[in-house]
């Protein structure tokens, strides 16, 4: 199958939309399965009436004439075929060296609507690859002789953002014989030392920077960080932030007041783009992005990644620990995530011990004191947090206990099953707590994502799977077997 774009048409509206002053797409969504069929590339015509319908076009990718920004990549295509021309070669080198050999699905797709140099909205499975397709972008975008940040990448955590840098740092390395300065790479990231940045950018500023929105925002208020030189600007998670009351405004900032969607390529990325046609409209009546933005939506009608297997056991409240155990012996896991619903404000000014230290010692206590049981959340220290991350990376098998810190981004590709311990709130952050797992892109391996449920939260857990469209098998484990 070929895949190809076309310039935005401007033809009567498929699909009306109504112009709203929010930019809050929180509500449960239908569009993680919208009703476009797979494979379609969904193009924005640049005509937008002032308050009225979105004249939207769908065009079938596979049957589309090609128009001006025609590309043609077969699906045999090597990543080097798709890039060579655009990145540079020690990147493409590097590349290959590390097993980036073969596009995924996004990347064969993404590439060369990026290439062509329009905005880009990516909307692919968890786990699918994004984070390349963006960086090879980048790399094919800036010209690292120049001294100024030429790509800033904004991610909504600073774990999310600290494995975006390794990326990108490990792709970027030079060959020692190399006379070109080589692309280098910022971490501005909330609990860094933001003290050290400023000489660093005031020095000699980093050719990409990745920051999380308040330590971004703290940089470009002082004038510390200019943007004037921006060529990228790619941010992560996008439909995320935009749902964090604390984050909005700033990342409305960044994308109209501190520079100008006409001065550079703007990418949004994400596996959920809830309401994803409102967000385009929006995109375009804001000018966040230019008025022939691509929504690049790989896979709509299989949001998940197809190696998963969902599964779900009846539980009463008081007895999920012992079940989760019961879990953990007929499973074994090799590498497992155990989501636990976040602490809340009246249980943390009671001062009661957080749901994941409780279950943190509940495990150590019954599994033994293995140093392999680590937690993660929002209220430890910047520290204790890289620590627990970067003893799960360091290989082996594990348990991490985990609040949705974890659910976005994350890339712990040994992770074989994943349980919710206490059910996501939403569908989307069903879909991102089971996307830490099946993060192999050419691997077939059977993952497993488990929910201890309450009677009471079936029709819940039902509601996710007619969403998502999966299905649930009920598991039954007599409790008394403990
Ligand atoms: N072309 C490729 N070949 C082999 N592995 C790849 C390729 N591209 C990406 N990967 C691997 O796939 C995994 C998932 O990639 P990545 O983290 O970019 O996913 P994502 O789409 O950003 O997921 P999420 O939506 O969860 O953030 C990573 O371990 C990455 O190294």
């Amino acid at each position: 199958m070929a895949f190809s774009v076309s310039p935005a048409r401007f033809q009567s509206a498929s699909q009306t939309l109504f112009f709203s002053k929010s930019s809050q797409y929180s509500i449960p969504l239908h569009s993680l399965s919208t009703n476009l069929n797979p494979n379609l590339s969904f193009i924005l015509s640049s005509r937008i009436p002032k308050f009225g319908p979105l004249p939207a076009t769908v065009f079938d990718s596979s049957t589309t004439p090609f128009g001006e920004t025609n590309v043609e990549v077969h699906d045999a295509s090597t990543l080097r075929e798709i890039c060579e021309g655009h990145v540079p070669e020690h990147i493409l080198r590097r590349a290959e060296e590390v097993g980036y050999v073969m596009p995924t699905g996004v990347q064969r797709q993404a590439l060369p609507v990026l290439f062509s140099g329009r905005d880009c909205l990516l909307h692919a499975q968890t786990g699918s690859g994004k984070t390349l397709a963006y960086l090879l972008l980048i790399f094919s975008t800036v010209n690292t002789q120049r001294s100024a940040v030429q790509a800033l990448i904004v991610v909504p955590t600073r774990e999310l953002g600290m494995q975006v840098t390794k990326v990108a740092r490990m792709l970027a390395a030079r060959p020692m014989e190399s006379d070109r300065k080589p692309c280098t790479v910022m971490a501005l990231l909330d609990g860094g030392t933001l003290r050290r940045h400023k000489s660093w950018l005031k020095a000699e500023p980093p050719t990409m920077v990745v920051a999380t929105i308040p330590s971004l925002c703290q940089m470009v208020e002082k004038h510390i960080f200019k943007l004037e030189a921006l060529q990228v600007l790619v941010i992560d998670e996008v439909d995320f932030m935009f749902n964090s009351s604390k984050q909005v405004s700033s990342l409305r900032k960044l994308l109209t007041s501190y520079s100008s969607c006409n001065d550079r390529q703007t990418i949004f990325a994400s596996a959920s783009i809830p309401q994803h046609r409102r967000f385009l409209h929006d995109c375009i009546q804001q000018k966040w992005t230019k008025s022939d933005v691509v929504h690049v939506h790989v896979n709509p009608i299989d949001p998940m990644p197809s190696c998963l297997q969902h599964r779900f056991v009846l539980c009463p409240k008081d007895q999920r620990q012992q079940m989760l155990l019961l879990l953990l012996h007929s499973d074994a896991p090799k590498s497992a995530i155990i989501f636990v619903a976040e602490q809340s404000e009246k249980s943390k000014k009671a001062g009661d011990v957080p749901p994941t230290t409780s279950l943190l010692d509940f495990l150590k206590s019954s599994l033994g004191d293995c140093s392999d049981i680590l937690h993660l959340e929002e209220d430890m220290n910047f520290n204790s947090r890289a620590a627990s991350l970067s003893e799960v990376r360091q290989g082996g098998s594990y348990l991490l206990i985990s609040t949705d810190i974890a659910a976005r981004g994350v890339d712990l590709p040994e992770t074989t099953h994943i349980y919710n311990f206490d059910l996501p709130r939403t569908v989307v952050d069903y879909l991102h707590r089971t996307g830490r797992t099946g993060r192999r892109p050419f691997s077939d391996e059977k993952c497993f994502v488990t929910s201890i449920i309450t009677p009471e939260e079936r029709f819940v857990l039902q509601r996710y799977e007619n969403e998502l469209m999966f299905i649930c098998e009920e598991l039954t484990i007599q409790l008394n077997k403990v």
